[in-house]
């Protein structure tokens, strides 16, 4: 049967394949407490991006904390492994020149920078790591309470959970610092994008 297909001589190199993709991939690490915005701000970027047609994709609990972190508790071990699984995953995404948004708790600096040591000294070359400190008070993401976790866990019904009985170290040098108590999430998504455009992650919008 005949086909049409050219095969090319040798690997696809990274930069080749950014070429021939029309984009590098980045990833961006959001964290911050639970009902902080991570998903929220997440999914909308996302869309964004979708629309200005650049390959993104979002990892959050609901595609690896039912899948391949489904082992995993919220113990001190198993955030370090949770975080140290989706740190490779995201290198993986964005390796595949895909623009890769994290939206986990990710409580530990210690584990955000091991994520971000992977990223960086990534060889032949670096992958772009951007942590997005997603702020907002303790009171207020209590009194947002989506899924009435922070009530359980005041209660005692949730153990170890963020903020109330496990700790939550903030990023000291994050490369965005969003605080959603006084923005709104265009507002989020729009420090994001700035961020993306001055680093020439992405090119300007037209
Ligand atoms: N003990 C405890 N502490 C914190 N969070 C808990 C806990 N138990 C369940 N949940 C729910 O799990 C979500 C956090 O999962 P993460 O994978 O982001 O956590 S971590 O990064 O490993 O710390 C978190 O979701 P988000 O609200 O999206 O952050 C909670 O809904
Ligand atoms: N500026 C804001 N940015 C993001 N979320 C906000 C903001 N203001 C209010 N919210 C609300 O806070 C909640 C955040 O939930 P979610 O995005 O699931 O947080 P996380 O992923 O950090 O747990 C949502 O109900 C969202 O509508």
């Amino acid at each position: 049967m005949a086909t049409n297909i050219t095969f090319h001589q040798g690997a696809v190199t990274e930069d080749e394949r950014a070429e021939l993709l029309g984009q590098r991939g980045a990833t961006i690490w959001f964290t911050g407490l639970s009902a902080s915005g991570k998903s929220t701000i997440a999914s909308a970027l996302e869309q964004h991006l979708l629309h200005r047609k650049l390959h993104a994709y979002r990892l959050d609990g609901d595609n690896i904390r039912f899948g391949l972190n489904k082992d995993l508790g919220f113990d001190q071990a198993s955030r370090i492994e949770n975080i140290r699984r989706i740190g490779e995953v995201s290198l993986l995404f964005s390796l595949s020149s895909s623009i890769t948004l994290t939206a986990f708790i990710s409580p530990y600096q210690s584990d955000r920078d091991l994520a971000r040591k992977l990223h960086e000294e990534h060889k032949p070359a670096s992958v772009p790591f951007i942590e997005v400190y997603v702020d907002a008070p303790l009171n207020v993401v209590e009194e947002r309470d989506p899924k009435g976790l922070y009530k359980k866990a005041r209660a005692g019904e949730i153990k170890d959970f963020t903020g109330i009985s496990a700790p939550y170290e903030a990023p000291s040098h994050p490369e965005i610092h969003i605080r959603t108590d006084q923005v709104d999430v265009a507002g989020a998504v729009a420090q994001v994008v700035a961020y993306l455009e001055e680093k020439d992650l992405i090119q300007k919008a037209a």
